[in-house]
């Protein structure tokens, strides 16, 4: 099972998982941008590369600390630790550009052999990538370092606990979430936590990177959820959270949430858990415009009721939405979801503070439709890149006052940076009392030198983030794409702090160099 839900070659799934474009949105590609298909990817059987640069004494090292057969070094194995899932790795898979791959993929078997592990990399100065799904979009997976080692957590898979009277639940890091939540409803639980990459990613790739799923309305983000971790440093273990909330202190847990590998390796994670829910209710609202639609988003996110679920697509990613489904409401759609014990009464106020905001009822169907087809957008990217189509996303988030300024500014950015004709597409899928996040997806042709035209729009989004008062990321992380802007963000002291805390617990400089700390 863990070996079906690993990362694949070249695009999100397997090939027979592909997805074909909706006709409407196929034809609209072909008439706006005249795409012409690209050749064939490059197979991960024909990737070639030099045999691994690793020191006999460090090899035999780490063999004798995970044994031979979880170490590997074939060029295949090595190419798919190489990189993430952003649109420029796919693109690099496709045309056979890699980046340097690791030398070896190591699978440590606890955390035990984790420690061991970063104490052969400490002594022979070898750099080290944790790797939970490989689902990173921000460069987070390949480290600026010559000769580095992947650190792969797959053998973690675990659920070490559970209190159900606490509600709380132990899971080793490298457990993929389907099957984390496949564990946890043995015991009448789940996590809540679905990001769009749920298919693949992990539960320590989720605290590393403090991810958000599209249920955080209701379940919150994923460093809400944890309350407690374990750390595999160069210099030991560190264990945090002891007690449900505590004020002696500062909160260690929360130097590692969002550590991205660069201070240690998490081996588990303790995480808060719900029951299953008994009942789930999706819907659609239309809105006249996404001013008018944030406007209802924020007085549910602040006023209440909270729903479990809540997405406001832009004017223009409605159109395409509404494309695919063959029908076309104009507006922006608001997909409203409840999940719970019992939902109906939740359904009804909710649905009377929408009403009051200027919602039209547009019924189940469209929230049933996003529901079947939460996780089909990596699926469609890969379609888009199989046509000749360009396409990648940025998100973001800020304060609800300043969430139009953002808007305005990062499509700005995008548009001038960007060829014409290019499609920029927004919604809001994260709320909060205080502020909401944006993501943006690009579509383009391919047209020359696509990656690094896609880097200059990035930039310049990037700038007009930081200027607008947005966060450089509001759940992709830092990885090496965001270093540079989460700098600004955070300031020279706050560096200097991040660089302290590496020092301590890496003196060796053998975590994730490049990655996260400036
Ligand atoms: C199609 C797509 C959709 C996505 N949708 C979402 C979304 O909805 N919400 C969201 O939050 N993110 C999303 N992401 C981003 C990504 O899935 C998240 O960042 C996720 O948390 C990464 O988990 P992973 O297990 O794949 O980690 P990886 O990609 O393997 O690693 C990510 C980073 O964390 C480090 N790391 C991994 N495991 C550990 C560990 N145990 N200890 C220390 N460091 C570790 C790695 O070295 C790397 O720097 C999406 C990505 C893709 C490709």
């Amino acid at each position: 099972m863990r070996e079906e839900r690993r990362a694949t070659w070249a695009r999100w799934g397997t090939p027979e998982q592909a997805k074909p474009l909706p006709e409407a949105v196929a034809g609209l590609l072909k008439q706006v941008f005249d795409v012409t298909p690209p050749g064939p990817a490059t197979a991960l059987d024909a990737v070639s590369a030099p045999a691994p640069a690793l020191a006999e004494a460090a090899l035999a090292a780490l063999v004798a600390v995970v044994g031979a057969e979880h170490v590997g070094t074939e060029a295949a194995e090595r190419a798919l630790h190489a990189s993430g899932k952003s649109t420029p790795d796919l693109f690099h898979q496709r045309t056979g550009e890699l980046p340097e791959l690791p030398a070896a993929v190591v699978a440590p078997a606890d955390h035990e052999q984790v420690l061991a592990v970063l104490a052969v990399c400490a002594e022979h100065r070898l750099a080290v990538v944790p790797f939970g799904g490989g689902t990173s979009v921000v460069g987070g997976l390949a480290p600026e370092a010559v000769g580095y080692l992947t650190l792969d957590l797959r053998r973690l898979d675990r659920l070490v606990a559970v209190d159900p009277v606490s509600r709380t639940a132990v899971l080793q890091a490298g457990l993929p979430a389907p099957r984390a939540d496949e564990l946890l409803a043995e015991h009448g639980f789940t996590l809540g936590h679905v990001p769009q990459s749920y298919e693949y990613a992990t539960i320590g790739g989720f605290a590393a990177t403090r991810s958000s799923g599209q249920a955080s309305a209701g379940y919150g983000r994923f460093d809400d959820m944890v309350v407690g971790l374990t750390v595999a440093t160069p210099r030991g273990t560190i264990s945090t959270g002891r007690a449900p909330a505590s004020s002696a202190g500062p909160d260690l847990r929360r130097l590692f949430l969002g550590s991205e590998g660069a201070f240690g390796v998490i081996t588990d994670v303790t995480v808060r858990v719900r029951p299953l829910a008994a009942e789930r209710h999706y819907e659609g609202w239309r809105f006249e415009s996404f001013a008018d639609g944030v406007a209802a988003a924020r007085r549910l996110a602040q006023d209440g009721p909270r729903p479990t679920v809540l997405r406001l697509s832009d004017e223009v990613e409605t159109m395409l939405g509404a494309a695919g489904r063959g029908r076309g409401d104009g507006g922006c759609l608001l997909v409203v979801g409840h999940e719970g014990a019992s939902v109906e009464h939740a359904v009804a106020q909710t649905a009377a503070v929408l009403r009051e905001c200027g919602g039209q009822e547009l019924g189940e169907e469209p929230g049933e439709q996003w529901a079947a087809h939460r996780f089909d957008a990596p699926y469609l990217r890969d379609a888009l890149l199989d046509a000749g189509a360009f396409a990648e996303t940025l998100e973001t988030a800020a304060f609800w006052s300043a969430l139009p300024g953002l808007y305005d500014a990062v499509r700005e950015a995008l548009f001038a940076a960007l060829p014409v004709p290019s499609m920029v597409l927004c919604h809001v899928s994260h709320v909060y009392e205080t502020g909401a996040s944006l993501y943006f997806t690009v579509v383009t042709a391919y047209g020359d030198e696509p990656v690094a035209r896609w880097q200059r729009a990035k930039a310049a989004a990037n700038d007009a983030i930081i200027a607008a008062g947005g966060t450089i990321s509001h759940h992709h992380g830092v990885g090496t794409e965001h270093r540079d802007w989460f700098a600004k963000e955070i300031g020279r002291l706050g560096v200097d702090v991040l660089r302290a805390v590496k020092r301590e617990l890496d003196p060796a400089r053998v975590l994730n160099p490049g990655i996260l700390v400036p």
